[in-house]
């Protein structure tokens, strides 16, 4: 592994004032993030979400996911706590680049699941990988979380790299009529702990409305 810390800066948002790591992978040339917010140091567990690069869901506004939605959330449950880690992993589309995603996308316009899409395309349903996670929580000093995802395999990833996982926090938001097969395809053929009873009444009411 070739990340390495380079450099951390205030990031003030709409939910209170993070601290900016950036990391550099010199052999992949990612340039992976975390936002901070409070004192990490000490044994308390760490609230924290390990949140995939999604141009197109975090900065562009899509309803085609739910991770604009889960960014904010987990920003907020992060700044409401006074204490926790964002890490923002440039591992777009589950790996497969923004450009596959489009790809992909194209193939799920024409009715492919978003497994199906990957599969025509020859890649696995997710590719993503974790291998930057032990050190970027060395350096912050993070050692045991409390993790906001519905996904058991970064679970899983984090404790493969000796992590521990004190507690998985459900962060179910942003369902909407545009996402809802995504999500559906997520809880069935992904693994996603959820179900729409997951998500606010307004939002399960609103999911069939495709005019929304
Ligand atoms: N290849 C592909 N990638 C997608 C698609 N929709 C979203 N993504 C990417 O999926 C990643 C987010 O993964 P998700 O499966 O939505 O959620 P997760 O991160 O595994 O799990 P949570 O922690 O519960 O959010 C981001 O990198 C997105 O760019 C899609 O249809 N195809
Ligand atoms: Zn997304």
């Amino acid at each position: 592994m070739t990340l390495r810390f380079i450099a951390s800066s205030r990031l003030p948002t709409p939910w209170g004032v993070f601290t900016m790591h950036g990391f550099e992978d010199n052999e992949t040339g990612k340039e992976h993030v975390a936002l901070t917010y409070g004192e990490l140091g000490g044994d308390q567990p760490v609230l924290a979400r390990i949140h995939s690069e999604c141009l197109t869901g975090d900065a562009l506004f899509s309803l085609r996911c739910d991770c604009g939605f889960q960014l904010q959330e987990a920003l907020k449950r992060i700044a409401e706590e006074g204490r926790g880690a964002l890490l923002y992993l440039r591992q777009e589309g589950r790996g497969i680049g923004l450009i596959n995603k489009i790809r992909a996308y194209h193939l799920q316009d024409a009715g492919a699941d978003t497994v199906e899409a990957n599969e025509k395309l020859g890649f696995a349903a997710d590719m993503r990988d974790y291998s930057m996670l032990p050190v970027m929580l060395e350096h912050l000093g993070i050692r045991t979380v409390r993790l906001m995802t519905n996904n058991p395999r970064k679970v899983d990833a984090l404790q493969r790299y000796g992590l521990q996982v004190a507690e998985r926090l459900a962060i179910t938001t942003g369902l909407n009529p545009h996402n809802a097969g995504y999500l559906d395809t997520k809880a069935s053929k992904l693994g996603h702990m959820m179900s729409s009873a997951d998500f606010t009444a307004a939002e399960a009411a609103a999911k069939n409305n495709k005019n929304n």
